[in-house]
């Protein structure tokens, strides 16, 4: 459980920081970004977790997304996790939406993918130990996610499969059905083989549909300028299982916005907002 400081730096009052850890589940070393409010020299403050999207490091959304003014305020800690293992020994394809960098939060059982692509896993096993053991004002109980494309695929589905854990969840953009799009009819039986059945699992429109309704608002915010959004997000398809299930949706459409963190970083106020309504309720 322990982790490697590789810079800590002053941020709207508190710490924005970047750490390496050894993770036994994914046998590579990884990096991940903390920002830790001024609030956490008092006490314990809610955790927000922020999963990334297709090619992405723990570097993209915590130079570009703009969070920490808004964290400081609200006294959030964000986790921005890498996407994937990486690194020698891990295996690779030429892809940009497969192998490193897209490990779509799912643990997989193909080879040569099994031994290292276990992303589920990290994110909702791992990572929190190392926070827990090693950030003492990470509060456990009060943890949200969110993220962005690939990684809003991410924050639904975790959500979703850990209710207990996650008491709130938004998406940027999220990839909603990844069963019914290209990138994930590619990564969903490459990373676990050819039975649909364990696709569903990692499907947000299908687990919603699967679980039934939570007793929370989920918020997301989709540019329609976005030229991912109709071969790829369907963010209708999500609407559609709200409605049939009853769930509450807050699912914003922005004229002019695009797939972009320029997108990202305008609309992260409101997530923060979202998140700290829950947790600090
Ligand atoms: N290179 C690809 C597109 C890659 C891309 O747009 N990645 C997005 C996430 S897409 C879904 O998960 C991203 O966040 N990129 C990093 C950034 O800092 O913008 C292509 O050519 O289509």
């Amino acid at each position: 459980m322990s982790y490697e400081v590789i810079s800590e730096t002053a941020s709207f009052g508190g710490v924005q920081g970047y750490y390496k850890h050894t993770a036994e589940t994914l046998k590579c070393d990884m990096r991940f970004s903390v920002y830790m409010p001024p609030q956490a020299q008092e006490g314990k403050v809610p955790v927000l977790w922020y999963l990334s999207g297709l090619t992405c490091t723990e570097d993209n959304a915590t130079v570009k997304a703009g969070f920490q003014r808004v964290a400081s305020e609200l006294g959030l800690m964000i986790i921005c996790p890498d996407t994937s293992p990486r690194g020698e020994g891990v295996p690779n394809v030429e892809e940009y939406d497969f192998g490193q960098g897209a490990g779509f939060y799912v643990d997989a059982t193909e080879k040569p993918w099994a031994e290292h692509f276990k992303m589920y896993s990290y994110i909702t096993k791992e990572l929190p130990s190392v926070i827990a053991a090693n950030f003492a004002a990470a509060d456990m109980e009060k943890q949200g996610i969110t993220g962005h494309s690939m990684g809003g695929h991410g924050a639904l589905t975790l959500f979703l499969k850990n209710q207990d854990v996650y008491k709130s969840v938004s998406a940027f953009s999220p990839i909603v059905a990844p069963m019914k799009c290209p990138w994930g009819q590619k990564a969903l039986p490459g990373y676990l083989g050819d039975n649909p059945n364990v696709w569903a699992e990692y499907d947000a429109c299908a687990l919603l549909r699967k679980l039934g309704s939570v007793d929370t608002e989920i918020l997301i915010d989709q540019g329609l300028a976005d030229n991912f959004m109709e071969g790829q997000l369907k963010p209708e398809l999500f609407e559609d299982a709200c409605e049939a299930t009853g769930q509450q949706l807050k699912l914003r459409r922005h004229e002019g916005y695009d797939h972009g963190y320029f997108f990202i970083a305008t609309f992260m106020e409101d997530h923060l907002r979202h998140h700290a309504g829950v947790l600090t309720a």
